[in-house]
C-alpha cells in the first residue's frame, strides 16, 4: 500500500511548573490509502497525534519528531504560510463539535461558497451550484433550504455533514476525523460513517479516525493503533481487536457493555506501572 503520511517518533510536551508533562512519547506510525483508527481512554494523546500532524499544538506546547512527513515531505520544515496551505489542501481535520467550527453569524451558504472560491476561480452562481451539489453528496436533502440556514439552526448531525462537505471541497488526501460522531444519534454517525467511508474507497484517501469506541473502530476501520499514556501500546487489524493481546487492550475490551453476553458487572480496568514505560509499538505499515 503506498505510504502517504509517515510520522517518526513524535513527541508533545508541556512544560510546567514542575518541569516538562510528555503528553505524546515518541509515537512512529505510517497512514495509507486506509481508514487507521487511533483508540485509546481519555488523556492518552490520540487528539494531540493528530493536531501535531497539523502543526496546530499552540505554544507552549513543544513538537518533537524524525519527521513527519507528507509523500516523504517534511512537514516540520515548512513555514507557516506553507503550512496553511497543507492545511487547506492536502489534509484537513474534521473535530468533535461542528459548532465550534462553523462561522456563527454567516450562513451556511455562503461559508461552503467562500471556501469553494478559495480553491477555484468561479462565478458566484458556479459555485452556488457546486456548493448545493456538494451537500447533496453527503446526503443533505433540501440543499437549497440549508444554504440559507445559520450554523445554530443546524442539528448536530446536520452540522457535521456540512463540514464534511467543505472538508471535501479541496479534495484533501488525508482526514484527520477526531471522534466526528461521538455527539450523534446513531443513524447519523451511520450516514457519516458511510460519507468517509466512501472517500477512502473512491477517492484513495487516507482516514485517521480518533475515537475512544472500540466497538466502533474493530466495525469501521481497517487497522487500529491503542494508546496508553502518549505511547502505542499495541497495533491490530480491526477485525482481530478482539484477539488484542495486550493487557490494557483486553481491558477496554472487557470494560465494554456487550448485548450478547450480559455481564452483571463490567471489569474494572487495573493499569500496571509498567505499560507506561514499554517502549512505543510502530504502527508502520
Ligand atoms: N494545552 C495543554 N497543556 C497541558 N496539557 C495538555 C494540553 N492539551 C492536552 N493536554 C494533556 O495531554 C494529554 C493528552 O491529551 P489529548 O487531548 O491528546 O487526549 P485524548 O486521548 O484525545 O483524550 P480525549 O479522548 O479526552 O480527547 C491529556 O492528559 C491532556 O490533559
Amino acid at each position: 500500500m503506498t505510504t502517504l503520511l509517515d510520522v517518526d517518533n513524535l513527541w508533545v510536551r508541556f512544560p510546567n511548573r514542575s518541569g516538562v508533562f510528555d503528553a505524546v512519547r515518541g509515537v512512529s506510525f505510517s497512514l495509507g490509502r486506509e481508514r487507521l483508527g487511533i483508540v485509546g481512554e481519555s488523556g492518552s494523546g490520540k487528539s494531540l497525534t493528530g493536531r501535531a500532524i497539523l502543526r496546530l499544538i499552540r505554544s507552549p506546547g513543544i513538537v518533537e519528531a524524525g519527521h513527519i512527513n507528507l509523500h516523504g515531505d517534511n512537514l516540520l520544515d515548512k513555514s507557516e504560510a506553507e503550512m496553511r496551505k497543507v492545511r487547506g489542501e492536502k489534509i484537513s481535520m474534521v473535530m468533535q463539535d461542528p459548532k465550534f467550527s462553523l462561522n456563527p453569524v454567516m450562513t451556511v451558504g455562503d461559508q461552503i461558497i467562500e471556501a469553494y472560491r478559495l480553491h477555484a476561480k468561479a462565478s458566484k452562481a458556479e459555485a452556488y451550484r457546486k456548493s448545493v451539489e456538494m451537500l447533496e453528496a453527503v446526503s443533505i436533502r433540501d440543499a437549497e433550504r440549508v444554504m440559507k440556514a445559520y450554523p445554530h439552526e443546524m442539528s448536530g448531525g446536520m452540522g457535521q455533514r456540512i463540514m464534511i462537505a467543505m472538508m471535501l471541497i479541496p479534495n484533501p488526501e488525508i482526514l484527520i476525523a477526531d471522534e466526528p460522531t461521538s455527539a450523534l444519534d446513531v443513524s447519523v454517525q451511520g450516514q457519516v460513517l458511510s460519507i468517509m467511508d466512501k472517500l477512502v474507497k473512491e477517492r484513495g484517501m487516507g482516514l485517521i479516525f480518533i475515537s475512544h469506541d472500540l466497538n466502533l473502530v474493530s466495525q469501521f476501520c481497517d487497522r487500529v493503533l491503542i494508546m496508553y499514556a502518549g505511547r502505542i501500546v499495541e497495533v491490530c487489524d480491526a477485525a482481530k481487536l478482539h484477539e488484542a493481546k495486550h493487557p490494557y487492550t483486553q481491558g477496554l475490551l472487557g470494560s465494554l457493555p456487550r448485548f450478547d453476553e450480559p455481564r452483571d458487572r463490567l471489569q474494572v480496568l487495573t493499569r500496571d506501572p509498567a505499560w507506561r514505560e514499554a517502549p512505543s509499538v510502530e504502527g508502520r505499515l
